[in-house]
């Protein structure tokens, strides 16, 4: 087999692919319609991450991880995955070089200290990534980004496409377009996607590639499903996370 068959043949067919404005549409009706709170979707969404992550790159074996978190909710799912990797054993550090200054992410970053996330103020070089740490998660951007990447969070992107370590990437992987992908062949290649609520247009299997792609998030209700006709697969038993693609 050649990954491309690999791919199609574990793949799950019939999933619906949200475009940019209808995960932001789904999104803002959980919140307004649905009375749900940001850390409340927040929470269910990071610890989907962090059971993806420890699913595909175990504590035993990839015990020190790094997340890279971004401005926006993706980096605070990135702050909640952080914090839920440290209770599955991993040594987990945070790089989270653009600080939103709320309530919200303020203490998710304190939560994460005091469950002993080192939090680092200077990215490693891409050749020093490698001796320190065995995965990355990507908690940069998510389906809010607009390309090209600003100045201030290149040197962040930078890392992740450059160090030459499995990336866990959160939502979309970072510095993609939400709906067609990778801008250019310098693009970030994650080993790994975790969808949040629903897919994306860029995490069509086409697109992704060889990627492992899973599907987290498990709290749309009914009536989102039949409001943004999304076809999802089924969660097995209470699990957070199901697996679309080897
Ligand atoms: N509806 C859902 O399924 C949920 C989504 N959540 C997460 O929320 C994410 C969306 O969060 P947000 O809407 O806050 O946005 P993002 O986290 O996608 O990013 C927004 C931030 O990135 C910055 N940014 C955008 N384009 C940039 C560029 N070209 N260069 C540099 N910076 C740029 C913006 O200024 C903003 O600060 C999802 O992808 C997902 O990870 C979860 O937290 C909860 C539930
Ligand atoms: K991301």
């Amino acid at each position: 087999f050649n990954t491309m068959t690999t791919n199609r043949l574990c793949s799950v067919g019939g999933v619906k692919y949200l475009s940019q404005a209808e995960a932001t549409s789904l999104d803002q009706d959980l919140f307004t319609d649905y009375r749900f709170s940001v850390d409340q979707l927040m929470e269910l969404a990071g610890l989907s991450v962090a059971t993806a992550v420890a699913k595909s790159y175990p504590s035993a074996s990839y015990g020190n991880a790094l997340v890279i978190c971004g401005p926006g909710n993706n980096g605070g799912d990135g702050l909640v995955a952080a914090r839920h990797m440290t209770l599955f054993g991993y040594n987990v550090a945070v790089y989270y070089p653009k600080r939103t200054p709320k309530p919200l992410y303020e203490n998710l970053l304190e939560q994460c200290r005091r469950f002993g996330v080192t939090i680092i103020d200077t990215l490693p070089q891409p050749s020093d990534l490698k001796t320190e740490y065995k995965v990355l998660v990507d908690a940069l951007f998510g389906f809010s980004f607009k390309p090209p990447v600003r100045d201030e969070l290149k040197p962040a992107l930078d890392a992740l496409i450059n160090s030459g370590l499995p990336v866990c990437s959160v939502d979309i992987p970072s510095g993609w377009d939400v709906e067609k992908g990778p801008t250019d062949s310098n693009a970030l290649k994650p080993s790994v996607l975790i969808s949040l609520s629903a897919p994306k247009l860029c995490a069509k299997p086409e697109i992704l590639e060889n990627a492992k792609h899973f599907l987290g998030g498990r709290f749309l209700p009914s009536g989102i499903i039949s409001k943004y006709n999304l076809k999802l697969p089924t969660y097995p038993d209470q699990d957070q996370v199901v697996q679309l693609s080897c």
